[in-house]
């Protein structure tokens, strides 16, 4: 039988909403291997949809720790059976969704360093969590801690200028501060807090791995510009808090050796590196190369949008976090909770469960959907603050109902516009030179795509996987610990390809349209809002 020829590489993973999914890139920067587990398909046991489970109360929203963990275990023995050659991996990195936390109970730690390579990690972790449902970024049980935390910072402002974010529900500080109040007993017990991502990389070390400072910024606790906890934030969420979250690191940092259980059950060599892992939007940002003047869309479970920012400008929408791969620099974020679930629905009602269908739809639909418009937020959502289905015809007369392919561009194009406008109240301004840069499982779908550069008036750019999360982790692996910038080391990456240019007309339909959105947006929040307190 031929040799296979030897080929370094390094691994990214993804522990993101719907499914744990990795890649490995070559020293060439070229994917060469790429699998995921779906958690509603391949782990049916847990009984989750769309990698979560909503609560009674409609709020709450977990997932439960061991299916990650499973996930990892059924992937890393497909990978075995498949004949991957672990011995040539050099490092490996990854991202979490963001916000997520796990608690590790008292005596996990023991357990973590003596795995056994006999036996599954699932098997082996059962009863190392204090807390075995994980709040999720989906969760927005919060509201009382955001105030809290707010109050005891001297207000939205103060805290978002410190934290790069006013107190959010998903935010891992005020999910903290909610177990701490309402099961006192299971945070005494907790040993250390993490993130999802620092939490996979506690996997891959045997050890708890530190939280690093981009993801760490999604927890409404890290000063952002000094890059330590904030004593106030900590002590207005939980008591003992900085003991078990340990010191946050620069988002490059090499934690340290892969486990020797990876080393004996899978045969990663011994001197594997594991760098640290981070949220899943920025190491999309580094996966997309992103570079200052571009505008990244993430069109995953959420929908995000993302920039390079060189200056921290933290306001009372959106997100600033450290940037992953610069530590002088920031990325901004608006995260929109009604992305991929809230298509998949209106493709079941209007499209017959059929992608090609509601692709259909949107060809067969003209630019500015002869002024019908639409706000599809069947969770409530985070950017703007507004729960239900709000459908508008021409001179904004509300209605109940559209036929079935004008509800499809509706949806579509609500959904870009929001990003156009929010994104703009942030100060981003679309430039002749800006080019939108897509990613996610919905950026394989081109007219979904089509409409974005109509919206924006902007080409859209999508790179060969649209696991970009995965991609930027390898990445990153490859520049850790090398003093050379993050951009020399990806120069060889392929560069994304023109998916999408602006139809010709569309700027003038949406110049028009897009006013009309917002007026409309603000109409439905200022209904929906109660009496100010
Ligand atoms: N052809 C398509 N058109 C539109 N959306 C798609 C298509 N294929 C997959 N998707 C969407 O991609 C979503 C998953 O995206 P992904 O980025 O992998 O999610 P996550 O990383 O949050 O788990 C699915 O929920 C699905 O709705
Ligand atoms: O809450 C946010 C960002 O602030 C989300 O974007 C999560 O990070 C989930 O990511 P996906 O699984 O949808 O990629």
């Amino acid at each position: 039988m031929a040799e296979r020829a030897a080929r370094p590489c390094c691994l990214g993973w993804d522990f993101s909403t719907q499914q744990v999914k990795v890649v490995a890139v070559d020293a060439e920067l070229n994917v060469f291997y790429e699998d995921s587990v779906n958690f509603d398909r391949d782990l049916p046991e847990f009984g989750t949809q769309g990698g979560v489970h909503i609560h009674e109360d409609g709020l709450t929203v977990t997932s439960p720790v061991l299916m990650w963990v499973q996930a990892l275990d059924i992937i890393l023995e497909r990978m075995k059976a498949s004949g991957f050659d672990f011995s040539q991996v050099l490092a490996l990195s990854g991202a979490g969704q963001q916000h997520g936390s796990v608690y590790w109970k008292a005596g996990a730690s023991r357990v973590l360093t003596s795995l056994s390579p006999d036996l599954l990690l699932h098997k082996q972790l059962q009863a190392c969590f204090s807390i075995r449902d994980s709040p999720v970024w989906m969760d927005s049980s919060t509201t009382a801690q955001c105030r809290g935390l707010e109050a005891a910072m001297g207000g939205a402002q103060a805290l978002s200028g410190l934290t790069g974010s006013r107190a959010y529900e998903r935010f891992t500080g005020n999910q903290i501060a909610k177990i701490y109040q309402q099961n006192p007993e299971a945070y005494s017990q907790t040993e250390v807090g993490e993130n999802v991502s620092s939490f996979a990389a506690s996997l891959f070390l045997g050890s708890y791995a530190p939280i690093d400072y981009s993801d760490g910024s999604g927890m409404n606790l890290l000063q952002i510009q000094d890059k330590v906890w904030s004593q106030v934030c900590l002590g207005a969420c939980a008591p003992h808090l900085e003991e078990k979250l340990g010191a946050p690191i620069p988002s490059c940092s090499v934690v340290g050796a892969i486990s020797s259980y990876y080393i004996q059950r899978y045969g990663f060599p011994p001197g594997c590196k594991v760098v640290a892992f981070t949220g899943d939007n920025p190491a999309s940002l580094a996966g997309m190369r992103l570079e200052e003047g571009d505008i990244a869309v993430s069109l995953g479970t959420s929908d995000t949008l993302f920039l390079w920012l060189q200056e921290p400008m933290p306001a009372l929408e959106g997100h600033v976090f450290c940037n992953p791969v610069d530590v002088q620099h920031y990325m901004a974020l608006l995260c929109f909770k009604n992305g991929s679930l809230m298509r998949e629905k209106i493709r079941d009602e209007s499209a017959s469960c059929s992608w090609s269908d509601f692709s259909e739809a949107l060809r067969s639909t003209e630019m500015g959907n002869g002024g019908n418009l639409g706000f599809y937020f069947d969770v409530m959502e985070i950017t703007p603050e507004i729960i239900g289905r709000h459908r508008f015809s021409t001179e904004n007369r509300q209605v109940s109902a559209f036929p079935r392919a004008v509800e499809i561009r509706a949806l579509i194009e609500g959904q870009f516009m929001a990003k156009r406008i929010h994104a703009e109240g942030l100060g981003y301004r679309v430039m002749p030179k800006t080019k939108i840069l897509a990613t996610g499982g919905a950026s394989r779908n081109r007219d979904i795509l089509q409409v974005l550069a109509d919206v924006f008036g902007a080409p859209v750019h999508v790179t060969d996987t649209a696991n970009s999360a995965c991609v930027g982790s390898a990445y990153r692996a490859f520049h850790a610990g090398t003093d050379v910038p993050f951009s020399e080391v990806v120069k060889l990456a392929p560069n994304p390809r023109l998916a999408a240019t602006p139809t010709p007309g569309a700027a003038q339909v949406y110049e028009a349209l897009l006013p009309q959105y917002a007026k409309l947006e603000q109409r439905i929040l200022s209904q929906t809002r109660g009496p100010p307190e």
